[in-house]
């Protein structure tokens, strides 16, 4: 053959190749946008689980997104009443009424079976063999959260739980009490420069929380622990800007690119809290690593035995889950029994001479007396802020293979999601005045609340329930004990009542009260 003929030959099978490159390439495009969910949703279908039809490429995230921008220009609700499920989560309330209260949805071509079923919902929480596991994370979401506890799996999970369950042990809580009580000192010293006047509370609250978690967990200086903050508060806020739009794979947008590099300093901030501490014990720090999060983390990595030793990147990863897992669902239950409070004028006052009671005349909570505890009636009211208005709206899993829930056979890989919203509001799970503020449900404790355990997730249930749960109590108990001390507080006439959900449920506005020096 001529050199001519073999160079037509070459092309003739490069471009036989790249077609059929290219065909295989269309094929797989298309069975990931349109046959396979076509096909998932006639599974689910020929089951009796219905939902709103699979839209191409988008599922129903633009339903999603403009039922949510429809109901943040609402007017602002009453306070008498409350129904945040409605607001919050638009999709869900209107779907559970049109499919029932076990539906199938459309992230983008993610299927997501939506649970509010309490039978359904312990199956899933309680799994403990992996079949309901999380969903591995990307986008926005891993930037803020990393490959931590809040979202790893299997091995990984079982180490760094072991870890974090040592480093918020009840009794080692305690101790961090003092740090809680500075720190809200300082925030009541601001406070006197609003005394009688409005003050928005959201704001204040996440500055508290964030020193808070900064130096309980980390010990670090507030330079170093504003720099993570201030890169995790716009990381956050471009989350709540991206929510329910889809983007191409591949494609950069201008939050993209902010938001790597937000990653990227917010890797480099912690890496410096990190060396710091190595150098201290280099030092001979008495302490060695120290006895806070961040000092177990870092004697992890030195460990010998390495079934035990976790890297660089888990402890940075570590790091970033719980500066968000102490600031944003903190901020955001701060926020609202503060708002609650304000309204049920009744109930602030008898939170406030349970206090005085309590504390037995002293202006702060000792830690080791165990005052926090005695607080009854302030847990009642942080419950039923929880029930109302909880910071978490979506508890995520991912069925890792085929599995019978209940009744459905659910196809391997379907997302299932469980928003504590909806059992929340079930009239057959709290009764008829499911809408009302009620602290007095929960006299006998949150399981006697209900006529069903998972009735309430807060702080969701199983082998995955907070860790933080009682370092998050410690905290809001501190706080309120201190400002109902100090203050009576009415809601401000300039406050909207417009909860909606960022990375956690928010009030749009803000939260303005009026401060009453006692
Ligand atoms: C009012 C405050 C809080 C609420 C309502 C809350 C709620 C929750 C919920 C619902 C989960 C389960 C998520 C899931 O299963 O997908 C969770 C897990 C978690 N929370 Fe919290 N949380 C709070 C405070 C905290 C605090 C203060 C910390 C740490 C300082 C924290 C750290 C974590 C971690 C690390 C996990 C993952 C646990 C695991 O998967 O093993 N949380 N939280």
């Amino acid at each position: 053959m001529s050199v001519s003929g073999l160079l037509a030959a070459f092309v003739l099978v490069g471009s036989s190749c790249f077609s059929l490159y290219l065909l295989l390439a269309l094929i797989k495009f298309l069975h990931k946008v349109w046959f396979n969910p076509i096909y998932i949703q006639r599974v689910f279908q020929s089951q009796g689980i219905k939902g709103p039809p699979y839209k191409f490429f988008h599922g129903n995230t633009k339903e999603m997104f403009n039922m949510r921008r429809e109901s943040m220009s609402r007017p602002p609700m009453k306070l008498s009443t409350h129904n945040a499920l409605a607001q919050i989560q638009p999709h869900i309330h209107s779907w559970i009424r049109l499919y029932g209260r076990t539906f199938l949805t459309w992230y983008g071509t993610r299927a997501q079976l939506i649970v509010t079923e309490p039978d359904l919902i312990k199956q899933i929480l309680n799994n403990r063999d992996g079949t309901f596991t999380k969903r591995k994370i990307d986008g926005f979401i891993k930037k803020i959260f990393g490959d931590g506890l809040v979202t790893n799996r299997g091995e990984k999970w079982i180490k760094s739980r072991k870890l974090a369950d040592h480093a918020f042990h009840a009794e080692r809580l305690k101790g961090l009490v003092p740090t809680m009580v500075s720190e809200v000192e300082i925030m009541l010293e601001r406070w006197k420069h609003h005394e009688g006047k409005e003050i928005e509370v959201s704001k204040e609250f996440r500055l508290l929380t964030a020193e808070v978690i900064s130096k309980t967990a980390f010990g670090s200086n507030y330079i170093e622990g504003k720099e993570v903050f201030d890169r995790l508060t716009k990381l956050i806020s471009i989350f709540s800007a991206n929510f329910n739009k889809l983007s191409l794979p591949g494609f950069r947008t201008r939050d993209t690119i902010e938001s790597d590099k937000l990653e990227e300093q917010m890797h480099n901030s912690i890496l410096e809290i990190i060396k710091e501490r190595e150098e201290k014990m280099r030092m001979g720090s008495p302490d060695g690593y120290g006895n806070d999060f961040l000092g177990l983390l870092i004697k992890a990595n030195h460990e010998d035995d390495e079934t035990k030793r976790i890297t660089v990147q888990d402890m940075i990863d570590e790091c970033k889950t719980f500066y968000n897992g102490g600031y944003e669902t903190m901020t955001s239950l701060l926020v609202w029994s503060c708002v609650l409070l304000a309204v049920n004028t009744d109930w602030q006052e008898e939170a406030r001479r349970e206090v005085t009671d309590q504390l037995q005349g002293k202006k702060i909570p000792v830690p080791y007396d165990n005052s926090l505890a005695r607080l009854k009636k302030m847990n009642m009211i942080l419950y039923e802020s929880l029930r109302l208005y909880p910071p978490v709206v979506n508890i995520m899993r991912m069925a890792s293979k085929e599995v019978k829930l209940g009744h459905i056979i659910v196809p391997a890989n379907t997302e299932v999601v469980i928003p504590p919203l909806a059992p929340h509001y079930d009239s057959t799970i709290w009764g008829e005045d499911v809408h009302l503020f009620k602290p007095e449900r929960f006299s006998e404790g949150v399981l006697k609340a209900t006529n069903n355990k998972l009735g309430f997730l807060a702080f969701s249930s199983g082998p995955r329930i907070c860790v933080g749960l009682n370092f998050a109590m410690n905290e809001v108990k501190t706080a309120l004990a201190m400002i109902l001390q100090r203050y009576s507080f009415t809601l401000s006439p300039a406050y909207i009542h417009s909860p909606i959900q960022g990375l956690s449920s928010w009030p749009q506005h803000g939260a303005q009260i009026i401060l009453h020096p006692l």
